[in-house]
């Protein structure tokens, strides 16, 4: 039996399906994120196959995910106009700002975000908080600059752990960074970007989400 958890998750997946029911155009591109969340996402999403162009998806794999319910996935170098995007999250506040990557997927999710003209988060409950930082914040390094970016981490206040043996579809390295007192989550996004050697970070704060569909015991709730 699914757990509760997993539950909320489903609920929080068929509303984005239904979101998109009604706002999908027909024959274009639905952008795809990654994680247990967005699975069940992709599940329902078979029943619009028909409909959609193709998917543009943030790993390795969603893609075959998406695949194996017959939805076919594109480059992105090939579209122009992703006008939904549909992902979960690890943290997300009332602003709409995210931690997100503890599936290791952020700089991919992080791209497709920032293409899409409506990025639709959903989450159970559990991911809501008054302030981000709880989930330690991923951070995808080059190999070669991992202990280089870590010094310049702890410099910043962060305490980074690196996630030992996880390898990113893009052949890099996670750090994830504890006890950060994010009061400025835009400001750190940007310094953490500035140090040489990040690809990118978790926080999704200068480019959060335009919707959030959150599922609790409840009921389901968008949050705009
Ligand atoms: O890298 C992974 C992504 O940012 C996920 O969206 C995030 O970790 C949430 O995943 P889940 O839905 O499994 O909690």
């Amino acid at each position: 039996m699914a757990s509760a958890q997993d539950q909320l998750k489903q609920q929080a997946a068929q509303a984005a399906f239904d979101y998109v029911k009604t706002h999908f155009k027909p024959g274009s591109v639905i952008g795809v994120g990654t994680g247990s969340t967005v699975n069940f996402f992709i599940d329902a999403l078979a029943e619009l196959k028909h409909d959609i162009e193709a998917a543009v998806s943030s790993s390795e794999a969603s893609t075959e995910r998406l695949k194996a319910q017959g939805i076919r996935v594109v480059d992105l170098n090939t579209v122009t106009e992703v006008p939904i995007y549909v992902d979960g999250a690890d943290e997300i506040d009332a602003h709409l700002r995210m931690v997100k990557g503890g599936g290791a997927a952020l700089t991919r999710e992080k791209i497709i975000a920032a293409v899409a003209q409506t990025f639709v988060c959903i989450v159970d409950t559990s991911k809501q908080v008054g302030r981000l930082g709880r989930f330690p914040i991923p951070v995808e390094v080059i190999p070669m600059a991992r202990s280089y970016v870590a010094r310049e981490i702890v410099k910043l206040g962060g305490d980074p752990v690196w996630r030992e043996g996880v390898v990113t579809d893009n052949g890099n390295w996670i750090l994830d960074v504890h006890n950060f007192d994010i009061l400025d989550p835009i400001h750190l996004e940007q310094q953490l970007n500035n140090i040489v050697g990040v690809v990118t970070n978790g926080l999704f704060a200068q480019r959060g989400a335009d919707l959030a569909i959150v599922a609790s015991a409840n009921g389901v709730e968008t949050v705009k």
